[in-house]
């Protein structure tokens, strides 16, 4: 392990903690049927431990060719195991399994691009299981933020939409090496039933722009003749709404047929 030096751009912080690292995988609870996929395995840290549970398979997406003699080296005799070498943007899960198949995702994410990974996952609903990540603290609070609070943003409607999201434990820099400068989390996502929005991208759009100029009132951004529709105040802030008031508020723009 000590012949890999983390490297900051690809925000490498290699878990060092026997126990946060079997705290997280017992939350994946994995059985001999799953597909487990991990982002980012660096030197195998977490790898490790989910293959000691045998899953079917593990497929482990690392951008960094430095590891990779590494985790090809310290997982050869696990046929369960297989590195994608790639940018974890660039692979399509969905080639990964066949029809009805599950994924659950999971990693201790790159806090760099975490927010777009988390975000990536509401464009996967159908084909995720669950979804168990390490990310900044900070950024765990937005997914589980509530209505006029500050951490309340894009972040949290969008995924609150389409996640139940678990906040699992709080983890200090000290379990990482070399350690963050920010408190970590994990949480745990598991997609809703009955999710009514069909068309992600443009919801994602929707909240994104209620949320520019958080401070401005949504009659500045939506009809109010659309927010009378939707029983929703034109009066109040975007961030004073609940995730159930921009899922209504959506259908009724994307259902005007003017
Ligand atoms: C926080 S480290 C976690 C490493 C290891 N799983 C652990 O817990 O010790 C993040 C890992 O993600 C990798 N990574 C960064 N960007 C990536 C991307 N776009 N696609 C795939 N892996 C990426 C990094 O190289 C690094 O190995």
């Amino acid at each position: 392990m000590n012949r890999i030096k983390p490297k900051k751009h690809l925000g490498q912080h290699f878990l060092i903690s026997k126990n946060v690292i079997e705290k997280i995988v017992d939350e994946i609870d994995i059985s001999q049927e799953d597909i487990i996929v991990e982002i980012g395995p660096g030197t195998g840290a977490l790898t490790e431990e989910i293959l000691l549970r045998n899953p079917k398979i593990l497929y482990a997406v690392e951008i960094d060719t430095t590891v990779y003699p590494v985790l090809e080296e310290k997982f050869s005799k696990y046929s369960n195991f297989k590195l994608i070498k790639s940018d974890f943007f660039d692979v399509n899960l969905y080639e990964l399994i066949s029809d009805k198949e599950k994924i659950k995702l999971v990693g201790n994410l790159p806090y760099n691009v975490s927010s777009l990974m988390i975000i990536d996952c509401g464009f996967k609903l159908d084909i995720l299981e669950f979804c168990v990540f390490m990310i900044q603290k900070e950024v765990a609070e937005k997914l589980i933020a509530k209505p006029k609070t500050k951490d309340y943003t894009f972040l949290s409607v969008f995924i609150q939409t389409f996640f139940d999201v678990k906040y699992i434990m709080s983890v200090p820099a000290r379990f990482f090496n070399p350690p963050p400068k920010v408190t970590s989390a994990v949480v745990k996502l598991t997609p809703k039933q009955n999710i009514v929005i069909n068309n992600v991208k443009k919801y994602k759009n929707f909240v994104s722009h209620l949320f520019q100029n958080r401070r401005k009132m949504i009659k500045s951004k939506i009809e109010e003749g659309m927010l009378n529709k939707a029983g929703v105040s034109p009066n109040l802030r975007a961030e004073e709404l609940s995730v159930e008031d921009f899922i209504r508020i959506f259908e009724v723009v994307e259902n005007d047929d003017r």
